[in-house]
């Protein structure tokens, strides 16, 4: 089943009307990602987490707690300030208060290099809300995660990737593994070169 970034919506909305809260979904999300990334990814000492502000950054906090959890040392690279949407809010206050938060504008050179050296990087900039260009900043974090020498994962979509089209950002991130949620996007298919391996995740969506 593939479904476009306004189906998805819709589906979301009636899962919430069903019972489901937006906010479990979102748990459910991040949890699947950290699972996924731990299983793919044995050797997961380290990972460096891009969180933008909506609702794929909730995803990307959510993932960061359960990886911290399970003894993971995960840092969260901000790329465009703190979250806005209400779910990532709330998600990012959840986090340990020992979590290294680095605002990308802000990396010294020290921070550049743990993150390039991450057992896996994380792509939770945007998802299927993304259309358009990417800022100077944006790009800065998707030509970060083409360098690591880590494992890259996206979740749900690569960064400047168009969900529905395909169509790519200029600097669209490119990842080894993408966390596919719920169900594949017609992104996963049109833009594989970009995504990679894609996994379908269950977010708890019946
Ligand atoms: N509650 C929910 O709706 C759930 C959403 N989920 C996650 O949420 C994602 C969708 O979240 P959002 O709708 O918040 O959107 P995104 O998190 O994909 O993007 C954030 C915001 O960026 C803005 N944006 C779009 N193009 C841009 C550009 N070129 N430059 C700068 N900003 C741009 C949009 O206004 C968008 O709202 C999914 O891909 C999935 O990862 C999951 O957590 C499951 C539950
Ligand atoms: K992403």
């Amino acid at each position: 089943m593939t479904v476009t970034a306004a189906e998805m919506k819709e589906i979301e909305r009636k899962a919430a009307e069903g019972g489901l809260s937006y906010e479990q979904m979102m748990e459910n999300a991040g949890r699947a990602v950290a699972d996924f990334v731990q299983e793919k990814q044995p050797v997961l000492r380290t990972a460096a987490i891009f969180v933008g502000k909506g609702n794929n950054g909730g995803d990307g906090l959510v993932a960061a707690r359960y990886l911290r959890e399970r003894g993971v040392r995960a840092a969260v690279i901000l790329v465009e300030g703190e979250p806005k949407s209400e779910q990532a809010r709330a998600n990012f206050a959840k986090l340990d208060e020992k979590t290294p938060i680095w605002p990308i504008e802000e990396l010294q050179m020290d921070q550049i290099n743990w993150i390039f050296d991450a057992d896996a990087a994380i792509d939770a900039v945007y998802g299927t809300g993304f259309h358009g260009e990417l800022s100077d900043v944006a790009r800065a974090a998707t030509t970060m995660l083409c360098r690591s020498f880590g494992m890259v994962f996206a979740i749900d979509l690569p960064s400047g990737v168009n969900a529905d089209t395909g169509e790519l950002a200029v600097g669209a991130a490119m990842a080894d593994h993408t966390i596919a949620l719920h169900a594949e996007k017609p992104a996963h298919s049109l833009a594989k070169a970009n995504c990679g391996l894609t996994h379908v995740a269950d977010i708890g969506i019946k």
